[in-house]
């Protein structure tokens, strides 16, 4: 990826809350499935804002750092989605999205960001990426000593 898109924790916050809202009336769903890890983050946003309670998750890993190799779940939230909203932090290639709309044909799929390659294939999603853009997530980062420019 060329470039780089970083995400502070008040951006995401922001950005969570605005799909909350989207996903209103709260009272039409019975819970959230969070696509572990990354989906954890808007879901417990989302969770506080829409006065949710029945959190549960599909667990898969397929990046290593930047590479992707195949999906594995490790654990997966029963039933076929509905009247759950599942939800990511992102879609990339859509490989991941792809796997989780097979799993839950009837629930509402929303993701925070989506590039290009991915973004039909969610219900929802607030931030458009550029395709060569890797985003740098608030949980991934940490703040660190950046020194001065005009250092002797
Ligand atoms: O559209 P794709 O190309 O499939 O990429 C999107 C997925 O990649 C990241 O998860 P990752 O597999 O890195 O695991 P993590 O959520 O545990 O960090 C991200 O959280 C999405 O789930
Ligand atoms: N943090 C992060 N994880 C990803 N997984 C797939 N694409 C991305 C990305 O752009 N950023
Ligand atoms: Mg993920």
């Amino acid at each position: 990826m060329s470039e780089k898109y970083v995400v502070t924790w008040d951006m995401f916050h922001m950005h969570a809350r605005k799909l909350s809202e989207r996903l209103l009336p709260a009272s039409q769903w019975k819970g959230i499935i969070a696509v572990s890890r990354g989906g954890l983050f808007p879901a417990a946003v989302m969770a506080r804002e829409l006065g949710l309670r029945h959190i549960e998750t599909v667990c898969i890993a397929s990046y290593d750092h930047d590479k992707q190799g195949e999906l594995n779940v490790l654990h997966r939230a029963q039933g076929d989605g509905e009247g759950f909203i599942v939800v990511d932090d992102l879609v990339d290639t859509g490989n991941t999205a792809r796997a989780i709309r097979e799993m839950y044909p009837k629930a509402r799929f929303v993701t925070v960001f989506a590039k290009p390659a991915g973004a039909s294939l969610v219900d929802d999603y607030v931030v458009d990426i550029p395709q060569n853009t890797w985003i740098e997530q608030p949980w991934d980062m940490g703040i660190c000593f950046v020194p001065p420019l005009a250092r002797k």
